[in-house]
């Protein structure tokens, strides 16, 4: 169906450490249409982190194919597939992962400089963006000096400035109280319902899991449960 977005096949990942090994995957299908507000749950070690590397291409499964676009990621070059995920996925990570020399502003203007945004142009989206995810004023700060909150706000931004059509994000609110963490689910969804973009994030947060539309579980590498809610919990 030309409306999904991402669309996986029979993944299977297995992790080799010495003699040991691990299957992290054990065949997993796994479609996302555009728009959606997905959550990947499961307890640690189910498999969350790894489908979410192989979606993105990340990290190549053992076997599996995975579409972005209707295109086979395993198809493109190693050069191809950089570029995609520059234009198309916006990642947000636990730990923020914000360059911590470079200021609010130069974090999130970052990809567009390696897109060839003009800088006018840079600062525009930038002053935009931090209005939408509440952050006006901060833009000279370094990451060191805002809470945890905030330095994710600036991983949204980021995320969202260089106009990807899908946000991946791992965990994103596992650092942050639960307070903070319902803020940021809000700021997520709103982008996802204003803006149109595709979200897929993995959560241990039981309130998080209660928002999404559609919560899909991991136990032991595979799915074990996909549930599409008519009406999830509204932020707040
Ligand atoms: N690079 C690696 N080398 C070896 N084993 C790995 C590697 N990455 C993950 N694993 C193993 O694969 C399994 C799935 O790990 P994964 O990180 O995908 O789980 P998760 O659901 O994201 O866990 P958590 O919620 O704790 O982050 C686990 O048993 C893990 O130990």
């Amino acid at each position: 169906m030309s409306n999904i977005i991402i669309n996986a096949q029979s993944l299977k990942k297995t992790y080799k450490t010495g003699m040991v090994e691990v299957n992290a995957l054990n065949g997993v299908d796994f479609q996302v249409r555009q728009k959606e507000f997905t959550a990947v749950a499961g307890p640690s070690g189910s498999g969350k982190t790894t489908l979410l590397n192989l979606i993105s291409g990340l990290d190549t499964p053992t076997s599996g194919t995975v579409q972005l676009n209707q295109k086979e990621i395993s198809s493109m070059s190693g050069a191809e597939l950089g570029d995609f995920r520059r234009d198309h996925i916006g990642f947000i990570f636990q730990s923020y992962n914000l360059i911590p020399v470079l200021t609010v502003t130069e974090n999130i203007e970052y990809i567009m400089l390696l897109q060839g945004i003009k800088k006018n142009e840079r600062h525009r989206r930038v002053k935009k963006i931090l209005s939408e995810v509440g952050l006006e004023g901060t833009g000279n700060r370094k990451p060191i000096e805002l809470s945890g909150g905030q330095q994710q706000r600036v991983a949204i931004a980021r995320a969202i400035v260089s106009r990807p059509n899908i946000i991946l994000a791992d965990e994103p609110t596992a650092n942050l109280d639960s307070k903070t963490g319902r803020e940021l689910l809000q700021i997520m969804q709103t982008l996802n319902q204003k803006l149109g973009i595709t979200f897929v994030f993995s959560t241990h947060d039981h309130m998080i899991m209660s928002h999404a539309r559609r919560l899909v579980w991991i136990h032991d590498g595979q799915i074990e449960k996909d549930e599409v809610r008519e009406q999830p919990c509204q932020g707040g």
